[in-house]
């Protein structure tokens, strides 16, 4: 038996699409055979091209949703469903509006049943954890983009998952407020010694919080290369982002996920002939010069982000309470055909627009 964690054993996950406007029905390999393991107590940050899996893999690390074939297993077992062994955290922070932050951490707890005082107490104890030990009373409506999401980390913490699965959790915040929950997150996981899995667009998000990062490759996804990451201990430096190691292990990822990005990319609009800017350069070129400069052009350290500096990436993604990711189930609880059709009509314009944007 391996010693992982979480080992993601020879996953494959299809879809089944129906028949479009402009598509006849047929079936999606969003994972390929996909091998991974997480060490116990890791940080292991996924990245990938837009629409590689990650969101799949993670679904199934959840337990919303089963492999194919192959085995996803959490300490040698297969996931067979949702449990409290794992917490996850959306990009959207699904917080119950009609209660209050004390109100959104208890209620994992409620559903254990954890009795009262106990819930009081663990409560408070992960308000404190995330900072936010003086507004347990507010509702989310009064709390800030940054405070909602630092409520939802608090909720999935306080039932003490052994696993936090977090899809993209920083992606709808501005810079400041994600390079602090960076960092407290980071202090979060060392006081907490919880198995995280992270998924990110940003290749610096992913430097910076991983002890390794998982490169994918373009759909179907697959495990490119697994990266180590030496940055040491984040609070003992400075400034982590603006070291060498920091910028090499930047360079290397980013030099790993080039070639699936514009796979990725020309997957996306199979029928369209390329479109040469002024620049003489095609689509692709220009969104990766815009959002992914060579990672150690001068000026640029630390500017790889999720958004609009976002590599590789087109946009957030919709999220659900954690009953389910999706609010369409036509398939597998995952987003309908229909909506990934959609994704997939809105994504060709959208590269266009940017292209234009940067030439015209
Ligand atoms: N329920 C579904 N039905 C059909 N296709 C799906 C479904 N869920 C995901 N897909 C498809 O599977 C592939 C992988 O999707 P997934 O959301 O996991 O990618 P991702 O890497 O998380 O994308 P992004 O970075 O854009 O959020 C995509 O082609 C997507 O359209």
């Amino acid at each position: 038996m391996s010693d992982d964690k979480v080992l993601f054993d020879r996953v494959t996950k299809t879809f089944p699409v129906r028949a479009g406007r402009r598509a006849s029905a047929g079936a999606v390999t969003a994972l390929d055979q996909l091998t991974l393991g997480v060490r116990p107590g890791e940080f292991l940050v996924v990245v990938g091209p837009s629409g590689c899996g990650k969101s799949t893999l993670l679904d199934l690390l959840g337990g919303l949703s089963r492999p194919t074939s192959g085995e996803v297993l959490v300490d040698g077992r297969p996931v067979t469903g949702p449990g409290l062994d794992r917490g996850i955290v959306f990009q959207q922070y699904a917080l119950l509006p009609w209660r209050t932050a004390a109100g959104n951490v208890a209620f994992g707890l409620e559903a254990k049943g954890v009795p009262r005082a106990e819930r009081a107490e663990l409560v408070a104890h992960h308000l404190d954890l995330v900072g936010l030990g003086g507004f347990a009373e507010r509702y989310p409506h009064e709390l800030s983009g940054g405070m909602k999401q630092r409520v939802a980390i608090a909720r999935s913490l306080a039932y003490d998952p052994d696993i936090l699965l977090m899809d993209e959790p920083f992606a709808a915040l501005d810079a400041q407020t994600r390079d602090s929950l960076q960092d407290e997150l980071v202090r979060i996981w060392q006081r907490t010694g919880k198995t995280i899995v992270f998924i990110t667009h940003g290749i610096d998000e992913a430097v910076y919080l991983g002890q390794r990062v998982a490169v994918m490759t373009s759909r179907p996804g697959r495990i490119k290369q697994v990266i180590e990451i030496g940055l040491g201990d984040r609070g003992a430096t400075e400034d982590v982002r603006s070291s060498d190691a920091f910028r090499h292990h930047r360079h290397e990822i980013w030099t790993l996920l080039r070639d699936e990005v514009r796979a990725a990319q020309s997957a996306e609009r199979p029928a369209a002939r390329p479109t040469v800017g002024r620049s003489g350069r095609t689509p692709w070129r220009a969104l990766l010069d815009r959002s992914t400069p060579a990672p150690d052009s001068p000026g640029r350290s630390g500017d790889t982000r999720p958004g609009p500096a976002d590599p590789v990436g087109v946009g957030p993604r919709a999220a659900a309470p954690e009953a389910g990711r999706s609010a369409g189930t036509a398939v597998d609880g995952g987003r309908t055909p229909a909506v990934a059709d959609a994704d997939a009509d809105r994504a060709a314009p959208a590269a266009t627009r940017t292209e234009e944007a940067r030439v015209g």
